[in-house]
């Protein structure tokens, strides 16, 4: 049995036999040798220079804002503490083998100057990785620079987003990203509002060739879908104990995931039982994602994990009648029906979905197919409580388990939500909730931004503590690195330096010459010591 703490926000639980403690596993898949570069006379210095300030961080990393000293491209750099790692380098592993994977597939694409005619193409939306070497205490991945915020801060900021300028291109571009992600074999497993930000961008009339009448809010041409540190491919050999693992964000997760439960501990034949999931879990995350951005609050949210759980297993989301009812809405909750079906196989896909009525305008190729979304027939056979042709009242209400939301309406209340919920009809529980909305939903924010950034998949199993990791770490390598080289940069002794910037800032992404696949660096010239750094506005930091 194995258990890995990953960040609170998250727990892995892996399959027995699937090796994370960072020792290699003949089951599973082995990782690609460190690259060694040509040319490495001792430990080099850095090329790239960062601001003081951090642009954010995770459990194990801090990103920060860096520029690249010899093109002034501006970059983020996430630097992941060795010290917080041990026993998970098969991790941080795992995210540098997907980001290059999918980075090399962009470069491909951007190489070939493939465009369709659809407004959003995913592969522009897909965080990408330019470099990344080891310095003595972290491990640092230089990716594209998205300093615009993320897409969890404008819901919160604005209660929810506007259905028709932001959550159909933000859906519908998001879901271009799912398209190329599994085109090219790759689960995300941990798309949420949180993982969505927003890019740096240069070229502001950029998009404009492809908008057409269709008038919706541009920053949807900055969605970029980062933190690829849960993703998995899905057809290689290792995928099997992958693809059992109990991965991700509670609020987001989808019932086969929920099933994995307890995986750590499952005998070989309950292992055996248990079906491996796969792409359509991302399908589900959009869904409740969509869902999010349109009404503010997540569908399956309960006050305890367990009863989040069983509400997913049950696909027993919270639904506000009034909402259903309005006709501006209906293609909204079709959609939300398609992502939300339980079984996964019969769940559509990214590419089908493209041709869903609530995002086709976005995707040319549907748009001209003039044949109508046909729903799968599975969902009108659903027996669901919380079925979304019921007209009665939300069948959150007649569970168990409560919503953060329904326990704030009814919290000044004698009788307990459901009680109280069976005796309304169905007017004055919409009276209740509209004149309770305004007050509640501060607090339904707190207590989302709570459970979003807090919630991990518990588990009994769980006994390696972060705090218990941090004291112990000593973090090995394996492979070895080539001595005075890792990755694709080098070992570096001045990972970082404080610069102002005062170079004029460029996109990311249109340096791919910085490409990950570059080994061979330019020759050492100027060095600034670390020691003056301070004086020196663009530390020169050179490999
Ligand atoms: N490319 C980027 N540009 C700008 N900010 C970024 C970038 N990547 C990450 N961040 C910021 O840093 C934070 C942490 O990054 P990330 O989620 O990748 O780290 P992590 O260690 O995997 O975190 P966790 O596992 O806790 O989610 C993000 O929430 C985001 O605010």
């Amino acid at each position: 049995m194995t258990t890995i703490q990953l960040p609170s926000a998250k727990l892995v639980v892996t399959p027995p036999g699937s090796a994370s403690n960072g020792v290699e596993d003949p089951n599973v898949e082995s990782y690609a040798p460190w690259p060694v570069l040509e040319k490495t006379a001792g430990a080099a210095k850095c090329k790239y220079v960062t601001r003081g300030s951090m642009l954010g961080d995770g459990h194990f990393s801090v990103v920060k804002e860096c520029m690249n000293v010899y093109t002034k491209d501006m970059y983020a750099l996430k630097l992941v503490h060795k010290n917080m790692i041990k026993g998970k380098l098969q991790l941080i592993q795992r995210e540098v083998k997907l980001l290059r994977l999918v980075s090399d597939k962009i470069r491909q694409l951007e190489k070939k100057n493939f465009r369709t005619l659809d407004v959003f193409e995913g592969h522009h939306h897909v965080l990408q990785l330019f470099d990344y070497f080891e310095t003595s205490e972290s491990i640092a991945l230089v990716t594209q620079l998205c300093d615009k915020g993320d897409l969890y801060e404008r819901i919160i900021e604005n209660g929810s987003l506007d259905l028709n300028l932001q959550v159909k291109p933000y859906s519908a571009c998001l879901l271009s990203v799912l398209e190329f992600l599994h085109s090219n074999g790759v689960a995300h497993r941990d798309l949420k509002a949180e993982n969505v930000l927003f890019r740096l961008r240069v070229n502001k009339n950029e998009p404009e060739e492809h908008h057409g009448n269709f008038k919706y809010d541009l920053k949807a041409h900055d969605v970029i879908l980062a933190d690829f540190g849960l993703a998995t491919q899905i057809d290689t050999p290792g995928a099997s104990s992958n693809l059992k693992e109990f991965v991700g964000t509670t609020s987001y997760i989808a019932p086969e995931i929920v099933r994995c439960k307890g995986v750590g501990s499952m005998s070989p034949e309950e292992l055996q039982k248990l079906e491996r999931y796969g792409c359509p879990v991302d399908i589900w995350a959009l869904g409740v994602l969509t869902y999010f951005m349109a009404l503010g609050y997540t569908p399956f949210d309960c006050d305890t994990d367990e009863e989040t759980l069983e509400c997913i297993k049950k696909v027993d989301y919270y639904i506000d009648e009034e909402m259903r009812a309005d006709p501006k809405m209906k293609d909204f909750w079709s959609f939300l029906e398609c992502c939300f079906i339980e079984n996964a196989a019969e769940r559509p896909t990214a590419t089908s979905l493209k041709h869903h009525p609530f995002v086709k305008d976005f995707f040319v190729t549907s748009a001209s197919d003039h044949s109508s979304f046909i729903l799968p027939q599975v969902m009108r056979k659903s027996g669901s409580t919380s079925s979304l042709h019921s007209l009665r009242q939300p069948s959150r209400s007649a569970s168990s388990s409560t919503l953060a939301l329904m326990s704030l309406n009814f919290n000044n209340t004698s009788t307990s939500p459901s009680a109280q919920t069976s005796k309304a009809t169905s007017s004055t529980y919409r009276e209740i909730r509209a004149s309770s909305r305004e007050r509640s939903l501060k607090q339904v924010r707190e207590t989302l931004k709570k459970t979003l950034s807090m919630t991990s998949l518990k588990s009994a199993n769980n006994s390696i503590s972060t705090v218990q990791s941090k004291l112990n770490s000593t973090f090995v390598l394996e492979p070895k690195p080539p001595v005075n080289s890792l990755m694709n940069g080098c070992f570096s002794t001045t990972p970082e330096s404080r610069s102002n910037f005062s170079t004029p800032r460029s996109l990311s992404r249109q340096s791919s010459a910085n490409s990950i696949y570059v080994v061979s660096q330019p020759p050492a010239t100027s060095i600034s010591s670390p020691e003056n750094e301070d004086d020196d506005e663009d530390m020169g930091i050179v490999i």
